[in-house]
């Protein structure tokens, strides 16, 4: 197979190094590409002509040359160019796969696996049963299957002669409802695994020219490229053991570093290029990342995570068919246990060493529902006495939308999205506070912000970070295979151009990408607020708990069982997984907390603006802008209660920059007193009927229960948390949002 694969590679005008085995047999039972001699740092790994991949064209590059593409590409095309780039890959996919023998690409087929064997799509329902509560968990109708009788089954009909023997009995209505289905299901469910854990999704560009393309394909706006060869590459999350990194060029780019001798193959209008980052020595795997993902999207879209648990060693070895997959340190459930190299032995003490821990997913990230932060706030609004009236909370729920905090499309809908690093987003810190306002305060605030809006001149800030739209950002619940992603960062073909670096990634999309809405001018309420009213402090730190809270409550586990499940020797295969994917996020929860419960002492002892006045300057900028004093006489007539100073404390909350005292390492809401231009309404001390909300003392209770959960340092909230997985030297603040935007270009490895 090696050789039939170089050779076919060869004749297409591509060239592997000849000192790489592109189909390593791993310890793990994978395969990965290994160095059989050493390698020198730049040494081009594999060279791939166009030609020699799999893709969908977009509509000019079909017209200038239709030679160059299969007929089923040209079919999918023409016949059906509103298909997401992921099923037409598939599809195309498929149509090779059908034709045996007869398809020029039969000797790329032969080095396909069976599938993706861990990847979400294979699960039965009983195994996604351990994923409740995760951002995996599903929901609605099995998305593999509807794709499939929607739009995969009646091409296959309508083109037996394309996909041989793969049209489904009874038709395509019928087709991939219920049970196993026939040879078109099982084609497919093949395919798009493998399009899922090996496809490449690159900006859709003009090879030729290297313009930027700036029409969007009509699905998608990228293209999903199968590359041969380069598809066996694994993924490695560390830094220090990748080693290579793709390229793509354009031919005069091929030709000026010496790629390509006596000019491109006919047709051949770009290549990919795979170059060694760093030497590699005789038996090394090549490793690149295939991006910064959370253990919840790499299970998703590639079967494995890439958390460990110093358990895993005992564990796995005591049951097979289960442990670290290939590549890195990540858990394949269906895989041998990795036998470890010397280095990787002395890695895995150092992380025992670390801690109980091992390493955890940086990446990691939960989604908080904004309907989880209404019923924790309107229960404790209620049990105070003070239940809004269902206006109110719709104005509430209008104005967070159009000041950014919510979803503008479908604020009922959005997610805060959670990160390891930045646990506390200040998207949701904000909600909780304008939610728990009275009424006075609301109009106040929307007052302070229409005008200091007015005051930048609806200057817009990008939209909010944290809060996840419910269609595309976000692990998106329930919906089907991930998005792509990936990214072409480069513009393609300009000779003086830079080449465009590549990142790995793979995952389908769903059949195309909205428009990105008009960013709203956002508003960032920090904790300038609660450092002038202790009880609106108090009231805000024991909702955000709570809404913590319910969010834990999703798991059919608590994090203790999680733990005791991963010391069992039974917990192997995809329920090992499962259980690594659940207490990922709980850690993130647990990080949440632990932020939440640190703000709030900081609050109580003062400390939490201390930093944050050092930042005034700025603030008054934002008042004179604003004409805060006005605002906050207007503010004051409604109401009724006491009149906070309006110098002193609480006008220095006001100018209040982010609290650094609530950031530290769980990162709390970064408080900005009132984010882009928005300025924090004057307070008034209100009698805020705490007592019931109180009652208990919530806020100990909260503390002792997430003692309890962290106690023996299993979670990252815990106290040893600063000592497992999160480095400090990684830059973090590429937003989750983004990553689990799978239709967007991914950010490039920061190595
Ligand atoms: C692009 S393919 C890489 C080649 C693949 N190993 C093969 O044998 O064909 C991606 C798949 O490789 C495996 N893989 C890659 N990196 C891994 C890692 N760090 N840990 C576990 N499995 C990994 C997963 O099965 C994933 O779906």
């Amino acid at each position: 197979m090696a050789e039939a694969f170089a050779s076919w590679l060869e004749a297409r005008g591509g060239r592997l190094h000849s000192k790489l085995d592109l189909f390593k047999e791993l310890p793990s039972g994978d395969r990965g590409v290994v160095a059989t001699e050493d390698v020198k740092e730049g040494d081009l790994l594999l060279l791939l002509p166009i030609t020699a991949t799999l893709f969908i064209p977009k509509e000019d590059e079909l017209s200038k040359r239709p030679d160059a593409f299969r007929p089923a590409v040209r079919y999918l095309r023409e016949s059906h160019p509103s298909l997401s780039p992921f099923l037409a890959t598939t599809l195309a996919l498929m149509a090779e796969v059908a034709q045996g023998a007869d398809s020029p690409f039969a000797a790329y087929v032969a080095t396909l696996p069976d599938g993706c064997p861990d990847c979400l799509l294979n699960w039965t329902d009983a195994e996604k049963a351990d994923l409740e509560g995760t951002a995996l968990e599903q929901s609605g109708p099995d998305p593999v299957a509807d794709a499939f009788s929607r739009h995969v089954a009646p091409v296959l009909a309508a083109r037996p002669d394309l996909w041989p023997g793969l049209a489904e009995e009874g038709g395509s209505k019928e087709a991939g409802k219920g049970g196993k289905g026939g040879k078109g299901l099982q084609a497919f469910l093949r395919a798009a695994a493998l399009v899922q854990s090996r496809a490449f999704h690159l900006e859709a560009e003009n090879w030729v020219s290297g313009a930027k393309e700036i029409t969007r394909l009509e699905a998608g706006g990228t293209q999903v490229f199968l590359l041969p060869g380069i598809d066996m590459i694994n993924h490695s999350h560390n830094p220090a053991r990748r080693n290579a990194h793709l390229q793509r060029l354009n031919v005069a780019q091929a030709a000026a570093a010496a790629l390509v001798e006596g000019g491109a193959p006919e047709g051949v209008e770009a290549y990919f290029v795979m170059r060694a980052d760093k030497p590699i020595a005789a038996g090394e795997e090549v490793l690149h990342t295939y991006g910064n993902l959370s253990d919840a999207q790499l299970l998703q879209t590639y079967g494995f995570v890439d958390s460990e648990d110093s358990f895993a060693a005992a564990s796995t070895s005591a049951a097979s068919g289960s442990g670290s997959g290939s590549g890195d340190a990540g858990e394949g459930g269906s895989r041998k246990k990795r036998a470890k190299t010397g280095k990787e032995a002395a890695a895995g003490k150092e992380a025992e060493a670390e801690g109980a821990g091992g390493y955890r997913n940086p990446y990691n990230a939960v989604l908080v529902p904004w309907e989880a932060v209404e019923q924790v706030c309107g229960s404790m609004l209620k049990s105070m006495g003070q239940a809004p009236p269902a206006s109110l909370q719709r104005a509430k729920e209008e104005f967070l939308a159009s000041a950014g905090v919510l979803q503008a499309a479908a604020p009922a809908a959005t997610q805060f999205v959670l990160l390891a690093q930045e646990p506390l987003p200040d998207e949701l810190f904000t909600a909780v506070q304008v939610v728990l306002m009275t009424k006075e305060e609301f109009n106040e605030l929307k007052r302070e912000h229409a005008s200091s809006s007015a005051a930048t001149g609806g200057k817009k800030e990008a939209p909010s970070k944290g809060a996840s739209p419910a269609k595309g950002k976000g692990p998106a619940k329930g919906k089907s295979p991930a998005k792509g992603k990936g990214k072409g960062k480069g513009k393609g073909a300009e000779e003086e151009e830079a080449p465009a670096d590549v990142e790995a990634g793979a995952g389908p999309s769903d059949g195309g990408e909205a428009a990105a809405p008009a960013p709203a001018p956002k508003l960032s309420l920090g904790t300038a607020l609660l450092e002038e009213d202790e009880d609106f402090a108090e009231m805000t730190c024991i909702a955000t708990l709570q809404v913590l809270s319910a969010c834990v409550d999703r798991y059919p586990t608590a994090p203790k069982e999680d733990v005791r499940l991963l010391k069992s020797p039974d917990c192997t295969g995809r329920k090992r997984l499962a259980v690594r994917v659940r207490l990922g996020e709980k850690d993130v929860l647990q990080l949440a907390k632990k932020a939440v419960v640190e703000l709030m002492k900081k609050l109580r002892d003062g400390t939490a603006g201390k930093k944050a006045e050092a930042g005034s300057e700025e603030g008054e900028e934002d008042e004179e802008a604003s004409g805060s004093e006005e605002d906050e006489e207007e503010g004051s007539e409604e109401s009724e209660e006491e009149e906070a100073p309006k110098k002193g404390k609480g006008k220095q909350a006001a100018k209040a920059k982010p609290a650094a005292a609530a950031k530290g390492k769980g990162g709390a809401a970064k408080g900005k007193a009132a984010g882009a231009g928005a300025k924090a309404p004057a307070r008034k001390k209100q009698r805020r009927g705490l007592g019931a909300a109180k009652e208990g003392n919530a806020m100990e209770a909260e503390e002792e229960a997430m003692e309890e959960d962290g106690d023996d340092g299993l979670l990252m909230g815990s106290d040893d948390s600063e000592k497992v997985g999160y480095g400090g030297d990684v830059d973090f603040d590429d937003g989750i949002g983004e990553a689990h935007d799978r239709g967007k270009a991914h950010p490039a490895p920061k190595d």
